[in-house]
């Protein structure tokens, strides 16, 4: 069933839409994107984006009746937006692993964490009960657990917002997954455990050549583990390509402004030239042109297309509307001094 060189997700033309009284709106817009087995694909953006939608659909988790789920998600010759819920469950949690930013509500209260996880073992192997349990008992110190018996007893409630975050953790990797989804894995952590859970992630993905869908607010853990970075605005793509580019040639004004906003320490005190506002609610969205639009009414109206679409402006660069062409900030204007980024397309 899988073979190593075909993407293991391949997400075509996804729209996610919420009923909101009588209408429904687009929260993600038109998604299209691949994951590869052994890559990183990091999904970037500020909140409100359209992010968890896009993973809630792809895990087939939305409510029915308040939210259309419209495209593709093909996930090893299978479309995972319109399997039978019985074969849909049959992949997830065994060969789709998913660890989601609020784990209280992902897990059983009325479990302990050792059964839980055995539970996912029961679902989707053939172990025998002494052996699920050394494996919830292994996995529980895999996640940095310090007593993973005394762990393995507890309930959810029991345990700190970080313990329960790696709860999850090893619930989603129990089966050894093909492909994981990991919604903000990692917020509830100290920085020192996330990096202890990134390379846990890593580490898992170089034993069964995973590719992981990781989205972050994180441009930190983003630059250390991502192989390529989707950055999304009111619910479309706005610019993807592979880290180093992402990082050395950032074009869409959006990923600027993002990038922009992390703090230097080589050039501390420097004031961080962000673009102000932040991703319209859905019902106050433009369908219509470039959605950055009104966040940077300085580029005359003219530079921006009137229906724009993602292109290849280089191998592997993608970027939505010419708007990016002429983009400066405005203290590149106002110096009369561009430190040149806006001249290099
Ligand atoms: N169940 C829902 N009903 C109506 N609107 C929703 C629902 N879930 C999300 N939305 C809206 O859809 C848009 C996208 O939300 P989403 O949670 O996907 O954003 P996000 O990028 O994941 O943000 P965050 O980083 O804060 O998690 C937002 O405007 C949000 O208010």
């Amino acid at each position: 069933m899988f073979t190593p060189t075909q993407p293991v997700l391949e997400v075509k033309e996804l729209r996610v839409s919420f009923r909101i009284q009588d209408k429904y709106y687009a929260a993600v817009d038109g998604v299209s994107l691949t994951v590869h087995p052994n890559e990183v694909l990091a999904l970037v953006g500020e909140s409100g984006c359209g992010k968890s939608a896009l993973a809630l659909a792809i895990a087939g988790l939305h409510e029915a009746g308040r939210t259309r789920v419209e495209g593709s998600a093909m996930f090893h010759g299978a479309d995972l937006l319109t399997l039978p819920s019985n074969e849909l469950n049959a992949i997830r949690g065994k060969h789709i692993g998913m660890i989601f930013q609020d784990p209280l509500t992902a897990l059983n209260p009325l479990m302990t964490v050792g059964r839980q996880i055995e539970e996912s073992l029961d679902y989707h192997t053939k172990l025998s009960s002494a052996a699920k349990r050394q494996r919830a008992l292994e996995l529980l110190g895999r996640v940095g657990m310090a007593d993973p018996k005394q762990a393995y007893a507890r309930y959810p409630h029991e345990l700190s917002g970080g313990m329960r975050q790696r709860v999850m953790i090893a619930i989603a990797i129990a089966c050894e997954p093909h492909l994981l989804i990991a919604d903000e894995p990692t917020t509830a952590l100290d920085v020192t455990i996330q990096a202890q859970m990134m390379d846990l992630l890593q580490e898992l993905q170089q034993q069964t050549n995973a590719g992981i869908l990781f989205i972050t607010h994180n441009f930190g853990l983003v630059a250390e583990v991502a192989d390529r970075v989707a950055v999304m605005y009111a619910g479309e793509i706005v610019e993807l390509a592979d880290v180093h580019t992402l990082f050395d040639r950032p074009l869409h004004p959006y990923t600027r402004s993002l990038l922009q906003s992390i703090p230097s320490l080589h050039t501390p005190k420097q004031p961080l030239h962000v673009i102000q506002g932040m991703v319209p609610p859905l019902h106050q969205q433009s369908r219509t042109g470039c959605r950055f639009q009104p966040r940077i009414r300085w580029i005359a109206d003219s530079e921006h297309e009137a229906d724009p679409a993602l292109r290849e402006v280089e191998p592997g660069h993608w970027v939505r509307c010419t708007c990016y062409r002429h983009f400066r900030f405005p203290h590149e204007f106002a110096g009369g001094a561009s430190d040149g980024a806006a001249d290099r397309v």
